[in-house]
């Protein structure tokens, strides 16, 4: 189920901006990868052309190969709904639908895909929730809005709603910025959780939690206000902490800009 990214020579577009420039990268099934970097280097931009939101702006424009398990996101026959279908994705701002109740969030991917069974929804409904580290606290309130759960909740509730269409993929705007730091454990928690069964790709401004929760980072830059975001390295996580090859890499991470 899990599928492995490769990605070669992408170049992502804002009209003639190019905000990012040939990004050439591999990313694990079953693992979680980092994006990290300073403001405006590109990593909101460049996961966003991972399951082709880049190009629901009029403006946006991709060069290049996004592969999954070998075959081009980009082919000219693959239907780019249905890829982000299969590649999931959770914002930095938990968007619960507002006016739907717990379960109908969770369930509303479902009935798209087709799932009409009240039998069948109730099973699915339930193990995303549980997948999510959210079923214990909701299971007598499912009939509520989703609106009404905190932050946290909320968070954990987009995380139930992206898995329980069962992605090969889960993209992570950021989840945890707008979160408290007990809700942002809970988070972490389930994202080490969750990599057994999909792969999981992070942007985080947060360098402990990088460490904390990536099998693999990448580290992106820019060269001043203007300049494409690069990929400047990609590696385990645990040597770029310990001993990154470049010197942008050690001085971002130890604090000295961005
Ligand atoms: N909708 C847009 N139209 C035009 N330019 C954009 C748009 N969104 C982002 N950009 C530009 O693309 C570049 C990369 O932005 P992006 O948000 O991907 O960076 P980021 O590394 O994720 O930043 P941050 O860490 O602040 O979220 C920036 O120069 C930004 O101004």
């Amino acid at each position: 189920m899990a599928k492995r990214i490769d990605v070669k020579d992408l170049n992502v577009y804002y009209g003639d901006f190019r905000a990012v420039e040939g990004v050439t990268m591999g990313i694990d099934a079953r693992s979680v990868t980092a994006f990290i970097g300073p403001s405006g280097c590109g990593k909101s931009t460049f996961l966003r052309t991972l399951n082709r939101m880049h190009e629901v702006l009029p403006i946006g424009r991709v060069d290049g190969e996004v592969l999954l398990d070998g075959a081009d996101l980009y082919d000219k026959n693959v239907d780019p709904v249905a890829v982000r279908r299969t590649i999931g994705m959770v914002f930095q701002r938990p968007n619960p639908f507002p006016t739907m109740s717990i379960f109908d969030n969770v369930a509303a991917g479902l009935r798209l895909n087709g799932m009409k069974k009240k039998s069948e929804l109730q099973d699915v409904v339930e193990r995303a929730l549980q997948g999510a580290n959210l079923w214990k606290e909701v299971k007598d309130r499912l009939d509520k809005p989703g609106a009404g759960l905190s932050g946290g909740q909320q968070q954990r509730l987009c995380i139930a709603r992206a898995i329980a269409v069962r992605p090969q993929v889960l993209l992570m705007d950021e989840p945890c910025s707008a979160l408290d730091p007990i809700s942002t454990l809970a988070i972490e928690d389930l994202i080490s959780e969750l990599k057994n069964d999909y792969t999981i790709v992070i942007v985080t401004h947060n360098m402990q939690q990088a460490a904390r929760v990536s099998d693999r980072t990448a580290f992106f830059n820019i060269a001043g206000t203007g300049a494409p975001g690069k990929l400047i390295e990609v590696d385990q996580t645990a040597t770029m902490f310990s001993s990154p090859r470049e010197q942008a890499t050690e001085d971002y991470i130890s604090g000295r800009f961005g």
